[in-house]
């Protein structure tokens, strides 16, 4: 059982190893720069992976042992979560990497874990990746709620809670509560149905179709509500009208646009990890 563990953690982390070093990502940091970030680059990425990494291993050893409810291995989750938040802030010297990651691999491997030990096996059917996704969804009920209850008393605010009392987002603790639907809907029947494309390019044109679809969170809390709807719209165009030929040529001119505007698609990001984990579990790659 040890090996099954190792392998899934393994998984993960390699998803966040691929995210990163997916190049040209317009906004965010790859291999070429640092996107519309001054304050991280592509070894800090590095060092959060590396420090993320034994938490990845402990998501799923707590979802393997777990006897109870869905809810209580949530809280078992996250209280590992929040060292593995200072860990990845003690090695990034306090910048925010993979806050948004960190959370959703602690419920998704937590969720894996807790399938698995109920029988699941990689590789995962769609329907095995179905019924880890409603578990975390069950895992995360009633987090929105739970989480921005007394909002009203703090006094200083996350940009998740900013959004929130500015527009109702609820971000990915609502992506979470709703059991990821920017997965099962929309980028894993993506990659399943085109699988066989190299895998650079594949994952680019997976960026722009969350991108041109998610609720960023990011974008929204340095552009406002405008600029994540422009954006929207410009990735969908990008997805539209790219092919093999002209691709990283428009993603290395869209990455300038989003530099200039100081915009980064965090959000879509993430949810790019999480996708790139699932289909691994599922062998498409
Ligand atoms: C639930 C938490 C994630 C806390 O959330 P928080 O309230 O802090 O804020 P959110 O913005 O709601 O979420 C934080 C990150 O989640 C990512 N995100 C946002 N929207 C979405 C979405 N629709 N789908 C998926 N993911 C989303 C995003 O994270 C990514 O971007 C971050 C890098 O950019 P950042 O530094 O945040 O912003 P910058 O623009 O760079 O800032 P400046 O340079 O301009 O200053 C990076 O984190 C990526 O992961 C959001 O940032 C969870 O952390 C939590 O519950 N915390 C409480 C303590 C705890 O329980 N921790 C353990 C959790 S297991
Ligand atoms: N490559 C990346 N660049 C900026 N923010 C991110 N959040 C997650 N991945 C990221």
């Amino acid at each position: 059982m040890n090996e099954l563990l190792v392998e899934i953690a393994g998984q993960a982390e390699k998803a966040l190893l691929y995210e990163v070093a997916l190049t040209p990502k317009p906004g965010l940091v790859d291999r070429n720069n640092s996107g519309a970030h001054s304050d991280m680059d592509f070894f800090t990425f590095l060092d959060s992976i590396v420090s993320l990494s034994p938490y990845l291993y402990q998501y799923v050893k707590l979802g393997m042992e777990h006897e109870g409810t869905a809810k209580e291995l949530f809280h078992k989750v996250r209280s590992m979560g929040v060292h593995a938040e200072k860990a990845m802030l003690a090695a990034t010297k306090n910048i925010n990497t993979h806050k948004g990651a960190n959370f959703s691999f602690a419920v998704l491997l937590g969720a894996t874990g807790a399938c698995i030990g109920r029988g699941l096996q990689p590789p995962f059917t769609q329907n095995d990746t179905q019924e880890v996704l409603a578990y975390a969804q069950e895992m995360s009920h009633g987090l929105v709620t739970d989480d921005f209850a007394d909002l009203a008393a703090k006094t200083s605010l996350t940009y998740g809670e900013k959004l929130y009392l500015s527009y109702g987002i609820t971000g990915i603790r609502g992506e979470a509560e709703a059991g990821y639907p920017a997965l099962s809907g929309l980028i894993l029947p993506f990659l399943r149905a085109n699988q066989s494309q190299p895998i650079e390019s594949l994952l680019l044109k997976a960026l722009l179709l969350l991108m041109s679809q998610v609720e960023d969170g990011n974008i929204i809390h340095r552009g406002g509500i405008d600029a994540w709807q422009t954006i929207k719209m410009e990735a969908k165009q990008l997805l539209q009208d790219s092919h093999e030929g002209n691709l990283k040529e428009l993603m290395y001119s869209y990455d300038l646009v989003l530099i200039e505007r100081h915009l980064s698609p965090g959000g879509a990001a993430d949810l790019l990890s999480l996708g790139i984990f699932f289909a691994k579990l599922e062998n498409l790659f």
